[in-house]
């Protein structure tokens, strides 16, 4: 397996509370696979992703649980090794709002000149044609190279951006909500690159985003989010046109459109309840046990799936 997450828990600790954003997180990843990871605004994605790249800040704190690539826990690593064999060369991350990431007073190129310098990279030709065979790939003219970011367009800035994560030829990208801020057009022709670098590079991809539409254009697995929990893991195809978890059912019947814009909602504070089921308030086949306890995993169809009517329909089965 390449990657595995393994029980990991997160919580942002405030003055007078803990936020607890991530609970108890397992999913593998395959190498060459592409990922979703799936839920509303709140329900931990982005935090999932600085957590395995180890950017979680104060006042974050990982409480538990292990990262494993390739069977080495990132997380127990000494950091400055960390930072220096894995972050971009290993993993690489685009992170959300990235097209603000850019710097407004550098060239494209001494972007990629800054990251290859970071990792002791310091042959300017080489890095040069690195950039130039990248951005072909993302089907960019390497004039963008003397530009600046405010010369590009929404969609260019996030193909650099694309191409930047590539530089290093990481055997993982994450790209946290990568197409939110663009039109649905250019949405759909950065889905497709993202598609084309799987398939030429073998990168694995890990695909944050609310949008469970877009799920289906790219990804084979989906890990469906709820309030810093995993829900529903399984195939994508399958979850999207047969979700077995009342929350990803919500998710997928609040699409709207054939567009695929979900209307996404925060999680508002106080919905969350403390014990129980996370999602039995806004549930609509809530029982009583749900509100007493968590459920667990079942595994149904070869999905895995977090809800108690699950533990009925095996029973029921015998
Ligand atoms: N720096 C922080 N300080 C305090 N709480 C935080 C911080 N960052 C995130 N949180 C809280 O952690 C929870 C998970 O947030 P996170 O940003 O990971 O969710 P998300 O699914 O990525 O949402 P979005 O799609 O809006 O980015 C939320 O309750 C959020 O308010």
């Amino acid at each position: 397996m390449l990657l595995e997450v393994k029980n990991l828990s997160v919580s942002y600790f405030l003055e007078d509370k803990e936020i607890p954003a991530l609970r108890d997180i397992n999913f593998d990843v395959e190498k060459g696979e592409i990922i979703s990871i799936i839920g509303e605004s709140g329900s931990g994605k982005t935090t999932l992703a600085k957590s395995i790249i180890r950017q979680i800040k104060k006042p974050g704190k990982i409480i538990s649980g292990k990262v494993l690539l390739e069977g080495n826990d990132l997380l127990a690593m000494d950091y400055s090794k960390f930072k220096r064999d894995i972050l971009w060369k290993e993993i690489s991350y685009v992170p959300q709002a990235s097209q603000n990431s850019l710097n407004g007073v550098m060239r494209i190129i001494d972007h990629f000149y800054d990251t290859a310098l970071s990792h002791n990279w310091k042959n300017k030709e080489e890095v040069n044609k690195k950039a130039k065979e990248l951005l072909k790939m993302v089907a960019l003219d390497e004039k963008v190279l003397k530009m600046y970011p405010h010369e590009l367009s929404g969609g260019m800035k996030q193909r650099v951006l694309i191409a930047l994560s590539l530089l290093l030829t990481p055997k993982i990208v994450i790209m946290d909500e990568p197409v939110s801020a663009l039109d649905v057009v250019t949405q759909r022709r950065i889905i497709d690159l993202i598609v084309n670098i799987n398939k030429e590079l073998g990168t694995t991809i890990l695909f944050i985003t609310h949008d469970i539409a877009l799920t289906k254009y790219l990804s084979t697995k989906t890990v469906v989010m709820y309030a810093g929990r995993v829900m529903e893991i399984g195939n994508t195809y399958e979850v999207i046109f047969k979700p077995y978890h009342p929350y990803t059912q919500a998710l997928v019947n609040s699409i709207p459109s054939i567009h695929g814009e979900i209307s996404v909602r925060s999680i508002k504070e106080g919905e969350i309840p403390l014990h129980g089921c996370p999602f039995y308030p806004r549930c609509p086949y809530t029982m009583e046990e749900c509100k007493v306890k968590e459920p667990d995993f079942y595994h149904v169809d070869g999905r895995e799936v977090r809800c108690f009517m699950y533990d009925k329909v095996r029973k029921s089965n015998g």
